[in-house]
């Protein structure tokens, strides 16, 4: 198991692709070197000039710490952030929605002033003032628009800033559990839902919810009974219609989130996995597999679209009895001389008013359910605590000579099955530990558990007497350097790659790293040297060259102490003794935990420890062990026969 077993490392990049890409300068592109290298002379130009005009943008204040989020995500959080933005809307929509009333209102001064009385002035004066009100209306839309969309657009970077620090808090544990396609899910789909009510839907409900109250308003004003006969006959079968739909769209938007999510994870996996799915000849299961997400996706979509299939034409059909009963009750009323002509028209106009509203509220509730099951889901994830925390007072480790200290360890990731049992290890500064044992015994989990990776269950772990739980995670990394079993390189520059821990270094730290691990051939060899960009994932490097630049990118953090993880994919005989090399060079001086798989790594070791059930069944020099005939030697004894063959 890698010690990164089961984390993210597919494509799309891990935290820092695009981040540490740069766009590889606007240096030449030579022949022969990546498609993306670079930008091409000809194009130069117009680039620069482009991003002249790009617009400033400003860091966001979310910075990383290891602190937990505890801030509250609720709608109201996310727009709140921005007073400014949210009250310049707020007062938009007021006025839109309160222009946008004064229309019927024209025509029945209209009608009744001008038409019915025959005074052309006062038909002149309703039709310039109905002009200036569109006018104005405009105006406000215009404003409000504009208020709206930014206070979305940077309540949206926010909770996505807040959303990645999260995750970039978040332990191993999670990533192992959690699907990648799920936690994409939860930064594309679910953000988005989100998006869309906060840039127009917000606005919107609100135009539509005043727009609803002024027109409660005035019809009580033109007619007390005819407004109360009508808003009866209403409102009470639209609320109870409502109540249905919101309890069965809760249900069905949350259905809807989870199906999506199993459709990315499902899509991720097999993207990762194209090579081995066309290589066992698993396309057929992949697709069918692929069409039975797809297919729940399109039931869950299907069940929304049956609910609102319901409850669109059910307000549909409340508002048109309204209208029905209105006409009659109030063409009586015009008969008898109760109301005008004019009232009539503008009180029909008015309740039209009233159910357009109503009809685009079941759109935007809709968005609303949406965002509050997306919103419901990335609560969850931001509720979600890092395995690893940092204590309150933790302090920053001082500079230590790397003498390691296990004490009584017991750990499981299931605490029920323990993995390691009551460990013991003492190692000191400088001193190079080999583990060996079956598979599965429990090597990378001890090297995790050192690397405060993971927490053990019970006992301590010290590092030159500082127990690693009292210092700051950030200090103990800079101290603690680990080689995955499976480097994973960004997509961005070779340099990028090997100064990722240390992006300040100087260049003269990464040649140097680059010579120490044996990496100048391909520097040579590399189009822009140094500067060569990397496919993603390191696609465009061979396996023994990526585990060579994960060995310089631990040279040029110089940490005290060294966790590797030896890589378990087999390489020719030249590129081991490279590797091999590279291991010897880096691990000279530091105190080094080496996961062996090899045993010609462990040989060199200045101890060995078999790990096996549970605990370490044997220690000591190579030699010695083989002297003393136990497990170790047995092991060796076969590795030797298979080598020698
Ligand atoms: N993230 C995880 N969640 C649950 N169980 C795990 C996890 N990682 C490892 N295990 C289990 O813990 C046990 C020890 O795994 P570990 O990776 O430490 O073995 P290892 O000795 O390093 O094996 P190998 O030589 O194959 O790399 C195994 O049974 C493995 O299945």
């Amino acid at each position: 198991m890698s010690m990164f077993g089961g984390g993210f490392g597919g494509p799309g990049g891990g935290p820092g692709s695009g981040a540490i890409a740069g766009m590889g300068g606007t240096g030449s592109r030579r022949s022969g070197s990546s498609p993306f290298a670079g930008i091409p002379p000809e194009l130069a130009a117009a680039v620069a000039a482009m991003e002249a005009r790009e617009p400033e943008h400003p860091a966001p204040d979310t910075r990383f710490t290891q602190t937990p989020d505890s801030g509250r995500l609720t709608l109201w959080s996310l727009l709140s952030g921005r007073p400014g933005l949210l009250v310049t809307a707020a007062f938009a929509v007021l006025l839109e929605a309160l222009l946008l009333q004064s229309g019927p209102y024209l025509v029945q001064i209209g009608i009744d002033h001008g038409i019915v009385a025959g005074q052309v002035p006062w038909l002149v004066f309703a039709a310039v003032a109905f002009l200036v009100s569109v006018l104005l209306t405009a105006v406000a839309s215009g404003i409000r628009i504009r208020a709206s969309g930014r206070l979305s657009a940077y309540a949206m970077r926010d909770l996505r800033v807040r959303i990645f620090t999260h995750l970039q808090r978040l332990s191993l544990d999670f990533y192992t559990r959690e699907k990648a396609g799920v936690t994409m899910t939860r930064m594309t789909s679910d953000v988005e839902a989100l998006q869309h009510l906060l840039s127009e839907g917000f606005a919107q409900f609100l135009i539509h919810g005043l727009t609803m109250v002024v027109v409660t308003a005035v019809l009580i004003h033109y007619s007390f009974p005819l407004a109360m006969i009508t808003l009866l006959m209403v409102v009470p079968p639209l609320v109870l219609l409502s109540l249905w739909f919101r309890k069965a769209a809760d249900v069905g938007y949350n259905r809807q989130r989870d199906a999506i999510a199993a459709l990315f994870s499902h899509l991720t996996e097999s993207l990762y996995g194209v090579r081995v799915i066309t290589a066992h000849n698993q396309r057929d299961r992949s697709v069918l597999g692929h069409r039975e997400v797809v297919g729940a996706y399109r039931d869950a979509n299907d069940h929304t679209g049956r609910i609102n299939a319901v409850y669109g034409p059910g307000t549909s059909v409340i508002g048109l009895l309204g209208l029905a009963a209105l006409l009659l009750i109030g063409g009586r009323m015009v008969l008898r001389g109760t109301l005008t002509i004019g009232e009539l028209t503008a009180f029909v106009l008015y309740l039209n008013a009233f159910f357009q509203p109503v009809q685009q509220l079941v759109q935007l509730y809709t968005n609303y359910q949406q965002a509050r099951a997306a919103l419901g889901k990335l609560r969850g994830l931001l509720r979600t605590a890092p395995a690893v925390k940092e204590k309150p007072g933790a302090v920053p480790l001082p500079q230590v000579r790397g003498g390691l200290s296990v004490r009584d360890i017991t750990f499981g990731y299931d605490r029920k099955r323990p993995v390691l049992r009551n460990v013991c290890l003492e190692i000191a500064p400088g001193e190079t530990i080999a583990c060996v044992g079956p598979t599965g015994a429990g090597k990378s989990t001890l090297a995790k558990l050192v690397a405060r990776l993971y927490d053990p269950d019970t006992g301590t772990i010290l590092i030159d007497g500082h127990d690693l739980r009292d210092v700051t995670l950030e200090s103990l990394h800079r101290q603690v350097g680990v080689v995955p079993q499976e480097p994973f390189l960004f997509a961005g520059t070779l340099r990028d790659n090997i100064a990722f821990a240390r992006p300040d270094a100087p260049l003269s730290a990464v040649e140097a790293a680059v010579d120490a691990v044996g990496l100048r051939d391909l520097v040579d060899r590399s189009p822009d040297g140094l500067n060569t960009i990397l496919h993603e994932r390191g696609q465009s490097v061979s396996s023994g060259e990526r585990q060579l630049i994960a060995l310089a990118r631990v040279f040029v953090a110089e940490p005290r102490v060294v966790v590797l993880d030896e890589a378990t994919s087999s390489l020719d005989l030249r590129s081991e003794l490279q590797v091999e090399a590279a291991i010897q060079r880096l691990l000279e001086g530091r105190t080094a935990i080496l996961v062996a798989h090899r045993l010609s790594t462990a040989r060199r070791a200045d101890r060995v420890i078999v790990v096996d059930d549970g605990g370490i069944l044997e220690q000591g020099t190579h030699d010695a062990l083989l002297t003393a005939g136990g497990t170790y030697a047995t092991m060796y004894a076969t590795w030797e026969s298979h080598t020698t063959t």
